[in-house]
């Protein structure tokens, strides 16, 4: 069983123009890592940082800088990412599927093909290569059998389960995908399961109760008037797991 919490203040949430503070304000509540959305504009609706970014606040913060991928081309990136500084890459397995993945779309997902999986099995080995940790990232209505192939190999450290469509911070939980966790959990006992979307007081106890040790949390944290007191609260959560 993952035995260890990890709270992780996803950026995306944070005051850009003040990144070294924001990171340093985390610290100072007790976070753990620093989760760094990076966004294309094409994979997801939304454009935020990369490697620049990445390499100036890895001069003011020793936290673990672990970066979510949300882009089209992850391979693109990562090695940048890495001499940036960055301490771990999750990518999406939906970015290696060559069907077009339509958040509206209700079809199921469409798995990947041969040689689409063989991409992701190669990127993952790549990363590790690099030095960094490296995760698989899966949409709400992603499977977790999805992803077997890759987590069955135990060559993942994370899987990042979204409660949220990605590309946006402050939407709501989506509870239906504790279901997954708690899949993963029985599944993979030691893997790090991360949730990201909608992480707050109300919503952490369920996420934490299915399974999940490293807790995302953007708005709920950098937008409290007390970040302490969010981070605490989590803290609480992981004690009270049943
Ligand atoms: O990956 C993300 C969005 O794609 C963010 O990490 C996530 O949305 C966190 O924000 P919030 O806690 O406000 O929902």
């Amino acid at each position: 069983m993952a035995s260890t919490l990890v709270v992780a203040p996803s950026i995306l949430s944070s005051d850009f123009a003040r990144l070294a503070e924001e990171a340093a304000r985390m610290k100072n509540v007790g976070a753990d890592w620093l989760h760094v959305d990076c966004m294309d504009g094409h994979f997801v609706p939304n454009l935020t940082i990369g490697p620049p970014v990445v390499k100036s606040l890895r001069k003011h913060t020793d936290l673990f800088l672990d970066c979510h991928l949300m882009v089209t081309n992850p391979g693109q990136w990562i090695p940048g990412l890495a001499s940036a500084g960055a301490n771990g890459a999750t990518f999406h397995l939906e970015c290696f599927c060559s069907e077009p993945y339509d958040i509206n779309d209700p079809s199921p997902y469409v798995e990947l093909k041969p040689e689409e999986m063989e991409e992701a099995f190669a990127l993952a080995k790549e990363t590790k290569a690099l030095g960094l940790k490296v995760g698989l990232a899966l949409r709400p209505r992603t499977p977790l059998s999805a992803a077997k192939r890759l987590l069955d190999e135990g060559l993942m450290d994370m899987l990042l389960i979204m409660t949220v469509e990605p590309g946006f911070g402050g939407q709501s939980f989506k509870e239906n995908v504790m279901d997954k966790v708690k899949q993963a959990r029985k599944q993979y006992p030691g893997l790090m399961i991360q949730v990201d979307g909608g992480i707050a007081p109300k919503t952490v106890q369920k996420a934490v109760n299915a399974g999940a040790n490293v807790l995302v949390a953007g708005s709920a944290i950098f937008g409290a008037p007390d970040a302490k007191e969010v981070v605490d609260c989590f803290r609480k959560a992981w004690v009270d797991k049943v």
